[in-house]
């Protein structure tokens, strides 16, 4: 057996995201969402699942903060629903909003829980798209002021900010490739959004300098390692730019203070550049003080010119993959977090990664003994990680419970707990006893 023992301080934690989990869709004056709107467009989600009820957290999460109390996780990433606090996106602050998160953040410290906050996890207010989405200063200026009203709201309650979650996502996943809600497919309309919501990102981060709010404040990309097919020039280059469409993308910006040429000119050649105005590099380099990772899988790309804009397709090597069909590879978290560091070695938190693992309750157990080998994989590639000197400063497993996984709807189940959607009965799976063991030693037993 190897036991690989963390730093004394390091935070273990659970992640969660409020459309995922809140359900209460339209209770206490919350305003609808993009993710309302896609979910309840015919063929966007699977089997028209949506966020209405999800895991009914708004009512349940006495209960659901009593599970992680009882996992003994140090802090707990979860984000807001920007429509509970202003309907409309902008104007008149909802106060049993602010009242609902207040009520869960207090309920959090009083169970020694550090809260961990997402501002922007994907449902923007529907009126704020209406307007043009990301792509417009409206959005932007109102996101500005959503993160005033937070910062002020729960300065000295709240220490540990991010500001978006998975830029990626949100930018081509989401305008690109037309699968997360907005839906668009189109290039420019994903460049824009992109450059919109990486200059909110900088806007708000100076706000929170301004304000003096005490605490830090990052933003959290979503990253996917890839390695070439072959040792031609072309697969080599391909797997760059895979990895650089979710990372350099949206860290150079923030890091560097400008984009990655080669990617600026290979979506030139794909028709589509980004409208850089004068200062706008400036505001998006505000210095941040940490930054979320999200990782699940890598790939193994081949150039292909008509595989989409990115000119690469990826070669299923036959590796064991999640139930949701992503490849497990755990050395792609340890290459990626090496990537990171021609930033400089900021403090980094796995903000996300965990496994798709479909299994049901039987004889009220679930033996989720597949996301334990998962875990297990990828925390060791994190300790490996550390030993190298790598700042990373926590970890936290996705998710809390099984959700709403987007587009897949409630199929897909990443949870540490089950949830019978039904009943909402909540179970907690082998895994979360596994992860409760890791947590109480801080340490990882490996066996041959
Ligand atoms: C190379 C092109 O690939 C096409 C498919 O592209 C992707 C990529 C990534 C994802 C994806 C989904 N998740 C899980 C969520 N993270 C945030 C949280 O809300 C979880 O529910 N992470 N990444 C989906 C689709």
């Amino acid at each position: 057996m190897t036991i690989f023992q963390f730093p004394k301080d390091f935070q273990w934690g659970t992640a969660t995201a409020a459309y995922q989990i809140e359900g209460a869709a339209a209770e206490d004056g919350r305003g609808p969402s993009i993710w309302d709107t896609f979910a309840k467009t015919p063929g966007k989600v699977f089997n028209g699942d949506n966020g209405d009820i999800a895991c009914d957290s708004y009512h349940r999460y006495e209960e659901d903060i009593a599970l992680m109390k009882q996992l003994g996780i140090q802090s707990y990433r979860f984000s807001v629903s920007w429509s509970r606090i202003l309907p409309d996106g902008d104007g008149e602050i909802n106060q049993a909003g602010l009242d609902y998160y207040h009520r869960f953040v207090d309920k959090l410290l009083e169970n020694g829980i550090e809260p961990f906050c997402t501002l922007y996890h994907w449902d923007l207010p529907q009126t704020l798209q209406d307007a043009g989405g990301w792509e417009s200063d409206i959005t932007v200026e109102a996101f500005v002021k959503f993160s005033e009203i937070m910062y002020r709201e729960f300065n000295g309650k709240i220490k540990s900010w991010l500001t978006f979650n998975e830029p990626w996502c949100i930018a081509f996943l989401s305008n690109l490739l037309g699968a997360h809600a907005p839906g668009n497919r189109d290039l420019q309309t994903a460049l824009n959004v992109g450059h919109g919501l990486l200059l909110a990102h900088g806007k708000s981060v100076k706000k929170f300098r301004e304000l003096g709010i005490e605490g830090k404040i990052g933003i959290a990309p979503n990253m996917e390692w890839a390695v070439p097919y072959s040792k031609s020039e072309a697969d080599k280059a391909a797997s760059e730019r895979h990895i650089a469409w979710f990372a350099d993308w949206f860290l150079d910006p923030v890091f560097k203070g400008e984009y990655p040429q080669f990617m600026v000119d290979w979506f030139e050649q794909a028709g589509a550049k980004v409208d850089v105005k004068p200062g706008d590099m400036e505001i998006i380099s505000q210095p941040i003080d940490h930054l979320g990772i999200n990782y699940y899988t890598m790939s193994v790309d081949r150039y292909n010119p008509d595989a989409g804009v990115l000119g690469f397709e990826q070669i299923d090597m036959g590796l064991v993959q999640t139930d949701i069909g992503w490849p497990v590879e755990s050395r792609g978290l340890y290459e990626a977090l090496h990537h990171l560091q021609k930033y400089g070695n900021i403090d980094i938190y796995i903000t996300e990664n965990g496994a798709c693992i479909n299994d049901e309750v039987e004889n009220g157990q679930v033996k989720d003994f597949r996301r334990i080998s998962y875990l297990q994989q990828h925390i060791a590639q994190i300790h490996r990680a550390i030993t190298d000197g790598i700042q990373v400063k926590g970890y936290m497993a996705w998710s809390m419970m099984d959700n709403f996984e987007w587009a897949e709807g409630y199929r897909m189940r990443f949870g540490l707990v089950h949830v019978d959607y039904r009943s909402l009965v909540r179970t907690p799976k082998e895994s979360f006893y596994w992860y409760q063991n890791v947590i109480r030693n801080n340490w990882l037993e490996t066996r041959p």
